[in-house]
């Protein structure tokens, strides 16, 4: 049997936690042989720590046999010593009468606090996710916070984007979505993203062929996945919290255990690679394997995609710009 390593899950009262923890424990997220501590961080108020409670002793009752023990608390260092994966889902909600930039500053303050406990405490290796929105902003943030920290160990979700598009894609062309292959979305995880299946292929054959149709793409699949956060919000009146759960534990296994060659998309600091300045939180195609995170390169921009990732890589600098006066 594997040593246990630690995971941190932070927000892990919360909607998306509720989906998340169980399938944690359950060995879906880093393999059926590895035991994982659950370390779980909640807000200091009494509710949210009841709720934590609550959830705690369902684990319990699942009777796991990889889940080798558990924290609840709501002191940052608790939950990230010594932390080998932590996933940052807890975020401030956008309230009544909120501007982007409010939401920005509210988190910025989270994710500084966060990222400096991370710092301080947390594995030298530790694997960071950030779900919480505005995922990209936040994970920058906390990378900025935690400068004894490679800044590669810091990334946003941009998964679930990825499986939205894979999934469009899968509909359109009435072919399983487990034969799309070469799939991305770049940059920020917002209604700008730029999901791109100019190089996507399904049993070797060309998905943007096999489509062949430019104003589809558009005019339907663009919109439909850069808002599809927004259509669930509409449908349920709530967020999307299972599948955002479920591309987390997709993103962090792809990370941890490998992608045999397959390309799947993380939110990376930039290295420069396709003329995204170093340092944005942005996202790109990689293929994972010993669990380092690889660009793929070599990828031809078109006169079209450079403008869509110009797009959002301007927000995701606008962001920036909003948040650098907490950050110096
Ligand atoms: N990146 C993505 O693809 C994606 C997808 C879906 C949702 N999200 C985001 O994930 C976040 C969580 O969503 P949810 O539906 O679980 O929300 P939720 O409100 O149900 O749960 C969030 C939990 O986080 C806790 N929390 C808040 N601040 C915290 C802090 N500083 N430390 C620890 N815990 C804290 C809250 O008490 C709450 O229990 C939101 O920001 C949401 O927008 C991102
Ligand atoms: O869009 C949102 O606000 C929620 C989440 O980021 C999502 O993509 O489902």
């Amino acid at each position: 049997m594997k040593a246990p390593v630690r995971v941190a899950v932070t927000g892990a009262a919360g909607q998306i936690g509720y989906s998340l923890l169980f399938r944690i424990a359950s060995g879906e997220m880093l393999g059926k042989d590895q035991p994982v501590i659950l370390q779980m961080l909640e807000i200091p108020n009494e509710k949210a720590q009841q709720a934590l409670q609550g959830v705690m002793m369902e684990l319990e009752d699942c009777a796991f046999p990889l889940l080798a023990g558990m924290v609840g608390t709501d002191d940052a260092m608790v939950a990230f010593k010594d932390a080998d994966y932590a996933l940052l889902v807890g975020a401030r909600p956008r309230g009544p009468g909120m501007e982007r930039a409010d939401l920005l500053s509210a988190n910025a303050e989270i994710f500084t606090a966060q990222g400096k406990a991370l710092n301080a405490v947390a594995s030298r290796d530790v694997k960071v996710l950030v779900v919480g929105n505005p995922a990209n902003t936040n994970a920058y943030i906390a990378m900025k916070s935690a400068p004894d920290l490679p800044a590669g160990n810091f990334t946003a979700m941009l998964r679930l984007d990825h499986n939205r598009a894979a999934s469009q894609i899968a509909a359109k062309t009435g072919k399983p979505v487990a034969a799309i292959r070469h799939l991305t979305v770049w940059g920020n995880h917002s209604p700008t993203m730029y999901a791109d299946y100019r190089f996507a292929t399904i049993g070797g054959e060309g998905v943007k062929a096999m489509i062949g149709d430019e104003a589809w793409n558009r005019d339907v699949f663009l919109p439909t996945v850069g808002k599809r956060g927004a259509a669930i919000i509409a449908a349920r009146g709530l967020s999307s919290a299972a599948s955002a759960a479920n591309a987390a534990i997709d993103h962090m296994r792809d990370w941890a255990l490998g992608t045999n060659g397959e390309w799947v998309t993380m939110g990376i600091p930039s290295d420069g690679s396709y003329g995204i300045p170093e340092g944005v939180m942005y996202g790109f195609p990689v293929t994972c394997e010993n669990g380092k995170y690889t660009i793929v390169q070599g990828l031809e921009i078109d006169e079209f995609s450079r403008e869509r990732m110009n797009v959002t890589l301007n927000e995701l600098e606008e962001e920036r710009a909003a948040v650098a006066h907490l950050l110096a």
